[in-house]
Order: structure tokens, then sequence, then C-alpha cells
């Protein structure tokens, strides 16, 4: 049996930790070594589990070959049978889809086609409010998969105290999360990404507690039309626009499967998903059976804000039918106070354009929770709401700097076909960084040329470049 150190001495020569990112469906090896209780895959010492989902466990780990930098690698198992069961009735089902997509799909089975999706969206994601992925590590001969990222040492957004059920954030502490999940959201959508699983538990803090980064892709969807609609909506360049439209090249982003299965949280389902709606309310493209739209995670925040500031739901059923029939009949309704701090909301009518704390916010929240997917905000315009711009004191600086498109109109590289599918470098306000040493750089230079990505420094000390230092001196 292999030892701990036959592994680090294997993996100084092995190529797997350069080739980060570059190629999903990768041959690299896995080597995972068990010793006096200690467990290691590849240079990833495995400190503790920090999480449990559905789909995969979560655990802590140092990089040995990073100077012990921390890392969260989620672990996850090519095959689950509940979820190919599933997808075996759905195959009875199918939804037309156009000629030549979805090959790669087609090979294989349901949990793997999840896990390879997750991962290609992440991939395609560089943002200060996104949790990022460093590393994939996908050995064909084994069940595992392993994806490397940023560690949110923070944990899960914690919105109400479990025994009580009251609200355990103050009100200025759910404004900047508040204001974080909607960067990281235009960001997305942006992007052409629907995340569809927006809710407190997928929304991490770093360790200090300052940021909150959206995690947990595993129902997010891509689409090419939201990616050249948005881009049209930033007044991106023509050339822009058609790079963008050839550059998707991953078959499992095109694939239309995921769009069958209704996902994510019952309480934070949009009407246009689980109710009966007038038909046009329905599907972008008068499809009835894909309501997926970026309107889906606007709803989700919505419902996601009102946990955070009343420490309960705002639609409660016996069972989910009966959640979803309230959800389609009933208007939300608001506590007297909100916030760990009991701030006075007012209640639910308010004076239009009433600028007391409680009027700001139960207007926003209509604009959130409006049950027509067509009147429903835009992340765009969450920006410019006065609650969320509070305290910012250059409010078109904050908003310049935070467009997703900023990069793109600043550069005139971004015609280039290459371009126009990466993930965006995040606009950095800040001070150089320090000098690295010799070898950090080396392994910095190293990994860019063979994956022709950026790769950022994941030293847990690594700030949130696109917060200016005025933002945080309100922070
Ligand atoms: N990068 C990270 N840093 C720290 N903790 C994390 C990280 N990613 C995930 N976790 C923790 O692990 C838990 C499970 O992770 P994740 O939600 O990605 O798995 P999942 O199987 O997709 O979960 P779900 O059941 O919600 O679909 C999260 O709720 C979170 O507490």
């Amino acid at each position: 049996m292999a030892t701990i150190d036959d592994a680090l001495a294997h993996s100084a020569t092995s190529p797997y930790s350069q080739r980060i990112l570059d190629d999903v469906v990768s041959t690299d090896t896995i080597e995972e070594i068990h010793e006096n209780n200690e467990r290691l895959y590849n240079q990833y010492f495995i400190v503790e589990k920090i999480g449990q989902g559905v789909f995969g466990r979560v655990y802590k780990a140092h990089d040995r070959k990073k100077g012990d930098a921390v890392v969260a690698i989620k672990v996850c198992k090519r095959h689950n049978i509940e979820e190919e069961r599933m997808s075996q009735l759905r195959r009875n089902n199918p939804l037309p889809r156009s000629k030549g997509k979805a090959r790669l799909a087609d090979n294989l089975q349901a949990a793997e086609i999840r896990i390879r999706k997750e991962i290609a969206i992440m991939r395609k994601c560089n943002h200060s409010q996104i949790v990022r992925l460093y590393e994939v590590i996908d050995d064909r001969s084994q069940e595992k998969i392993l994806m490397v990222m940023e560690l949110m040492g923070g944990g899960e957004v914690k919105w109400r105290d479990e025994q009580s059920h009251q609200p355990v954030l103050r009100l200025e502490q759910i404004r900047r999360i508040f204001r974080d999940v909607t960067l990281g959201l235009e960001y997305l959508h942006y992007q052409g990404i629907i995340h569809r699983d927006i809710k407190p538990a997928n929304l991490l803090w770093t360790a200090d507690h300052k940021t909150v980064k959206i995690g947990d892709f595993g129902v997010a969807h891509f689409s090419r039309t939201l990616r050249i609609a948005s881009l049209k909506s930033f007044g991106a360049t023509e050339a822009q626009i058609q790079a963008a439209a050839e550059a998707v090249e991953d078959s499992i982003l095109q694939d239309p499967s995921d769009l069958k299965r209704t996902v994510g949280s019952p309480v934070f389902a949009a009407p246009e998903l689980v109710c009966d709606m007038p038909d046009t309310e329905r599907g972008p493209d008068g499809d009835p059976r894909t309501p997926v739209t970026p309107a889906v995670d606007v709803w989700a925040l919505g419902v996601t804000l009102y946990c955070l500031l009343f420490g309960r739901t705002p639609w409660n059923g016996q069972n989910q039918w009966q959640l979803y029939s309230l959800l389609g009949s009933e208007d939300f309704t608001v506590d007297p106070t909100m916030g760990s701090d009991g701030i006075q909301t007012g209640g639910r009518q308010h004076a239009h354009g009433d600028r007391t704390e409680g009027g700001m916010v139960v207007g926003l929240l209509e604009k959130l929770l409006e049950k027509s997917r067509k009147k429903r905000i835009t992340v765009s315009e969450i920006k410019r709401v006065p609650w969320v711009l509070h305290g910012i004191s250059n409010v078109d600086e904050w908003l310049a700097t935070t467009s997703p498109h900023a990069p793109y109109a600043s550069s005139n590289k971004s015609s280039s076909k290459a371009n126009a599918n990466k993930a965006l470098p995040p606009i950095n306000t800040q001070a150089p960084p320090k000098k690295q040493g010799y070898w950090a750089t080396f392994w910095r230079t190293l990994v860019r040329l063979t994956c022709h990505t950026d790769v950022e420094d994941y030293s847990p000390l690594h700030t949130n470049p696109r917060v200016s230092e005025k933002e945080k001196a309100v922070k």
C-alpha cells in the first residue's frame, strides 16, 4: 500500500494539478491514501468534514503543494441509484431538443451529467461573490469526482434561531448580505446562468464574516439565449455578441434535460414553476414546460430576504401542495418588526415612495415577490433600489465598478472569441498584492500557461477585489 509520502512524491511530478479547470472530461489520476486515520487525495490532506449535501460531502483540506493553503473539497459520486431511476422515468417523456445537441449527456448517467454540468458552470465563473472552483480531479477509473474550491470558512448564512424562530441578523447585516448576493446573481445572469437554488443555505460566509458568496451550482442552468440577451442589454458590440454565441463549446452546457425537472427547495420556488399560471406567464419561447428564467432567482432572492428579516418563510402549508396553493392565491404579510434589532416595518401598507426603513424594505419585497414574472424586478434594477444603495457614498462609481460588463466595456481585446467566453477577471480596486515568492510565482505561471485561464491566489487573506475602499468603509 502506498504511503502518504509516496503520494506526495508522486504528486510532485504528476501533471494533474497544473491542468486545473481546463478540461472537465479528464483522465487525471486520483490517489486516495489512508494512513493513521489520515486521508490524502493527491496533494490534498483532509482535515475535517464541513458539509453534507444530497449530492456530495464537503471537506476542509490543506493543499500541501501550496504551503498548506486551506481549500474545500466536494466529493461526489458518479452514480446515484435514485437519480438514475428518476432519469429513466423522465426518458419516457423527453423534451424536444435541437439536432446534434447533448450527445455527451446521452452517454452519461444522470448523476454524472449533473456533476459535469455543475463543474462546467462553475468554470465559467470568476467573481468575488461566487464560490471559486480551483481544480477538478476526475479519474475515469474511480467512482469519485472531486471539486477543489475556495473554502468559505464562515459557513452557511444562518437566518433564524432554531429555538425561538426569531431572526438572528441585524438589518444592516441583512442589507450587506442582500447586496452581495445581488452582485453575484447579476454576474450569473450576465453569464447566461440561472442558479435555480438561491436560499440561505447556499449563501456562504468568508471566514471573517464580511462577504457572502453564492455556492452550490448543482441544479444551475446555462442558457445561450440569456447570455446573448444580457450582453445586448449591457450594450455589447455585435462582435462581442457574435463571439459569445460561438464560444459555448461545452456540449454538457447545452443539454436542456435539466429543464424537465422542478428543482430547488419548494419554499423558494417561484409561482410560475409550481402554480397554475396563465400561458403568458409561462416559458420565454411560449413553451409551457420551461418557465426557467432569471426571474426564478429573483423570486428566491425575495424569499431569502424575507427569511432573513423575519426568521420565517412567507408562505407555509401543511404539505407541498398546500404551500403551492397558498403561493398562487395569497399575498405575503409582514411582521411589525424586522431583523434581530427589531426595526419597525410599519406594516404592509406604505405610501408610494415612503423613505422610512420599513417603507423601503416592504416596497422592495413587493417588487421581488411579484407573482407575475414579467412584472418582477430584475437584478440590475435591484442594484438601483435606494434601500440597497444606502450607505454607499459614491453610487455612480459603485454601479460602474460592480457592473459585470465593465471589463468588456473597457477592454478593446474583448472582441476575440477566446475572451468572449472566458470568465471575466474581477476589477481590482485594491493595492497590488504583496510580491509572491519564487515557487508561488513559478506555479502560478505554469498553471496559467497550461490552462489558459486566470487562477486567483486562494490565500485565506484574499479579500473581495470588487469592493471599493469606500464601500469597505461602510462594511
Ligand atoms: N466552498 C465551501 N466552503 C465551505 N463549506 C462549503 C463549501 N461548499 C459547500 N459547503 C458546505 O457543504 C454543504 C453541502 O454542499 P453543497 O450544497 O454544495 O452540496 P449539495 O450536495 O449540492 O447540497 P444540496 O443538498 O443543498 O443540494 C453546504 O451546505 C455548505 O455548508
